[in-house]
């Protein structure tokens, strides 16, 4: 029997039009009004739309009436569009039987185009090339398809040209994905095998799973399991998205929706996982599953220690919808009680800052991020690390990680690009011409100096023209030692970091030139150092100054003197105060600012 589903997802560099195009697949297939249609569905968080970004995979089922008459089941699968979410990208796709790969008319193929073709043919997908924006004057379409034909190496012949702001090639786009986008392969009869590709916390029911099913049939009723762990749950609801919740009797083979087991914890369905039948269950699971691992860490700390249970909350709450956050408790000398966190990368750690201000209100101070380490001690022990005052103080050897960063320029900055991947220690190891005017670079970079401040950097000095896609290639040997910051002789945690020995002297004397300006002068000099090990690298002072707040007040009006010594006191209250220096607030922010 022919399977009339198609299950597709949609790939593109950022402000290409995937949002757009989705829209008006929405629109025409009726599943949504015009009027509905007003605000974006498918990035419907804020801070999402803010960035222009999204986030989160989420799933639409459109019905579809082809040319020839079949009634289609299209299932949209909304992929994240940023490098950090790489592997949520990868376990959406491996949800689809194909992708539409839309390519800008007027800029042509950029990096991330490039990171998500790959993955999709790694999964196997048929590609079905979509330009958009032909409205544009300035659009392409015929370079764009040589582009594609030449870089990526996938025929045009059956590229579909659109644009998705005045809605012309629509209609011709939705025969295409009949067309082209293979059928669902799988058994009815078969042992249920059904791949979770996404989950959300909600409120009133629990744990929504969002599942593609390969084999099989599942139903309200079934007892099931998750495949890694065993753990068995009873469904109580089955249904698609369309695009709201809408139950339905059963999902069977192709079929894209939505189950409900009870689950509390998003942490037990897992992406990537599979579920099947306790009862005939499937012999093995999908291919591919790995718990989300977390690349970049940072401690994090409330302003005010009121507002510690707060964040505990916060946090316990965000990581309610996201699996791949993780946070311990952690003290610091300097900034009180904490959690030390882990994110998939530099934006979801923005995002989770963000968020913790924004919808919880809490005031946060987050130290410069950092990455793991694998180190061996000089007694052959082995220890992962992530945190700078874990580093050991007698060590055999030290690994980082790195990536392989693709970098697409204009070629008026390359020269720029090459000068930033050197200063980041990057390893060159090619280049080639995508046209007349762009260059495709790669390099080999350590993550460390990547999460650092790469991204703006690559900004400003392509004045926003340059793309950026990286990959984990795995750990390698360096020559990393960590450098303390003493203030008066003590030694402030929280502004400790690991550098290469390379670099330690120069990023060591920018926080000491830093807080030089930030922390005021005091009744008695300040020395401020950065050190390695025992030797002091870099140096300044701060000279004693007499402060009296009650210089300027000659008369005898003691209502205003004490006016002010209460000013002064509570100014005080916002010091931290290591060993006998005070240190206020602002110099903490001010200089993990500038360490990022
Ligand atoms: N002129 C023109 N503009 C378009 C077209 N399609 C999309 N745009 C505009 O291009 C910008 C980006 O479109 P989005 O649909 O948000 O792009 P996206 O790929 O989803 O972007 P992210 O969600 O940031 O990944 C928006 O300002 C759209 O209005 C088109 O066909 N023609």
């Amino acid at each position: 029997m022919q399977n009339l589903k198609r299950n597709f997802s949609i790939i593109a560099h950022i402000d290409h039009g995937k949002s757009t195009i989705a829209d008006r697949l929405l629109e025409m297939t009726g599943t949504v009004t015009e009027r509905e249609m007003k605000e974006q569905l498918l990035d419907s968080m804020d801070l999402e739309r803010e960035k222009g970004i999204t986030i989160k995979a989420q799933a639409v089922t459109l019905n579809y009436t082809a040319a020839d008459g079949n009634k289609y089941e299209l299932n949209l699968i909304d992929t994240p569009g940023h490098v950090d979410f790489i592997y949520e990208v990868s376990r959406s796709l491996a949800a689809c039987d194909g992708a539409l790969l839309v390519v800008d008319a007027a800029q042509g193929i950029e990096a991330q185009t490039l990171a998500n073709v790959y993955l999709a043919l790694e999964h196997d997908l048929e590609i079905l090339p979509v330009i958009n924006k032909i409205d544009l004057p300035s659009a392409d379409p015929e370079k764009v398809k040589l582009e594609i034909e030449d870089i990526i190496g996938l025929p045009t012949d059956n590229a579909v040209l659109v644009s998705g702001k005045t809605g012309l090639g629509i209609d011709e786009l939705l025969e295409a994905i009949v067309k082209y986008i293979p059928e669902p392969k799988g058994g009815m009869s078969s042992p249920l095998k059904a791949l979770i590709f996404d989950s959300h916390y909600d409120d009133f029911r629990g744990v929504i799973t969002y599942v593609r099913v390969i084999d099989g049939v599942i139903k309200k009723g079934d007892k099931i399991k998750i495949m890694s762990t065993n753990k068995e749950f009873e469904v109580l609801e089955t249904g698609i998205f369309s695009p709201k919740m809408t139950e339905k009797n059963e999902l069977s083979v192709g079929s894209v929706g939505y189950i409900i087991t009870g689950v509390k914890s998003i942490k037990d369905t897992q992406v990537g996982d599979t579920i099947t039948h306790v009862k005939n269950p499937a012999e093995k699971p999908l291919e591919g599953y790995r718990p989300a691992q977390s690349m970049v860490f940072a401690g994090i700390y409330p302003i005010s220690t009121d507002d510690y249970e707060d964040l505990r909350e916060a946090l316990e709450k965000l990581q309610l919808n996201d699996a791949s956050l993780t946070y311990v408790p952690e003290t610091s000398i300097a900034l009180g009680f904490g959690f030390r966190c882990g994110f998939l990368g530099l934006l979801h750690m923005e995002i989770i800052v963000e968020r913790l201000r924004r919808e919880f209100d809490i005031d946060l101070i987050s130290t410069a991020p950092s990455v793991e380490y694998h180190v061996t001690t000089e007694t052959g022990e082995h220890l992962i690390i992530d945190n700078p005052a874990e580093f050991p103080a007698g060590k055999k050897s030290i690994e980082e990680p790195y990536i392989k960063g693709t970098i697409i320029v204009p070629r008026d900055y390359v020269g720029n690009v090459m000068e930033l991947c050197q200063e980041k220690r990057g390893t060159y190891i090619d280049m080639s011409y995508l046209d007349e005017t762009r260059t495709m670079l790669r390099y080999d970079l350590p993550l460390a100096d990547v999460v650092i401040d790469f991204y703006d950097k690559l900004k400003s000095r392509t004045r926003g023209y340059a793309s950026f896609e990286y990959e984990m290639i795995g750990y390698k040997e360096s020559d990393l030692v960590k450098v303390d910051i003493l203030v008066s002789g003590n030694v402030v945690d929280a502004f400790s970091f690991i550098a290469h020995k390379d670099h330690a002297f120069n990023r060591g004397r920018s926080i000491v030139e830093r807080l030089k300006e930030v922390i005021p002068r005091q009744q008695f000099e300040i020395p401020l150092q950065a050190a390695l090990g025992s030797k002091i690298i870099a140096r300044e002072t701060i000279r004693a100054l007499r402060k009296n707040v009650l210089a300027k007040c000659y008369g005898g009006d003691i209502s205003r003197k004490k006016k002010l010594l209460e000013k002064q006191k509570e100014g005080k209250k916002r010091m931290k105060a290591i060993g006998n220096v005070e240190i206020p607030q602002e110099a903490f922010l001010s200089v993990l600012k500038l360490n990022k």
